[in-house]
């Protein structure tokens, strides 16, 4: 699909890494370097600004390689970009590890992937359906 994409990064353009990538990988755009302290959040610049179609989302979504070797994950993981947002994307990262991490500027800090979504009109019900599951959740299913 085609997107409409203001890009005031220093950076290129966003890109899928291999040819079946769900996720697009975000830098960081940054003057300077960003020290995250242990448990400190940081909303991180883009400098990226994007046009979706009605209907669509972007979901911004950690780095399993971030995640692992240095605890930083997204506090709203997954962020919701909605269609009619005009703003800069920004990422809201923290830092999960017991040690300073440095978000360097370039840095591959999230990714983005864009999804179809619903949009709901309620029809207001006295009852629902009968299931099995019924209002069986949290564990139900199995001591495990
Ligand atoms: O990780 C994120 C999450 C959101 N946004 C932007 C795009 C989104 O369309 C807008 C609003 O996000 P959201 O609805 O999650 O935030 P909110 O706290 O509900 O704010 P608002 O009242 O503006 O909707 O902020 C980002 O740039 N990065
Ligand atoms: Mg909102």
């Amino acid at each position: 699909m085609l997107v409409n994409v203001i890009n005031q990064s220093k950076h290129a353009l966003p890109s899928y890494q291999t040819s079946s990538s769900a996720g697009m990988d975000l830098r960081a755009n940054l003057e300077e370097a960003i020290i995250l302290k242990p448990l400190q959040r940081a909303l991180v610049p883009t400098g990226l600004f994007i046009e979706l179609p009605q209907g669509y989302e972007a979901q911004i979504r950690p780095r399993s390689g971030l995640a692992y070797k240095h605890g930083i994950s997204i506090v709203n993981s997954p962020g919701t970009i909605d269609a009619d947002y005009r703003g800069e994307i920004k990422v809201l990262l923290v830092n999960l590890s017991d040690q300073n991490f440095t978000v360097e500027d370039g840095e591959r800090i999230a990714q983005m992937v864009v999804a179809r979504h619903e949009t709901v009109e309620w029809q207001e019900s006295v009852e629902l359906t009968t299931t099995e599951r019924g209002a069986g959740g949290y564990g139900s299913t199995g001591v495990k």
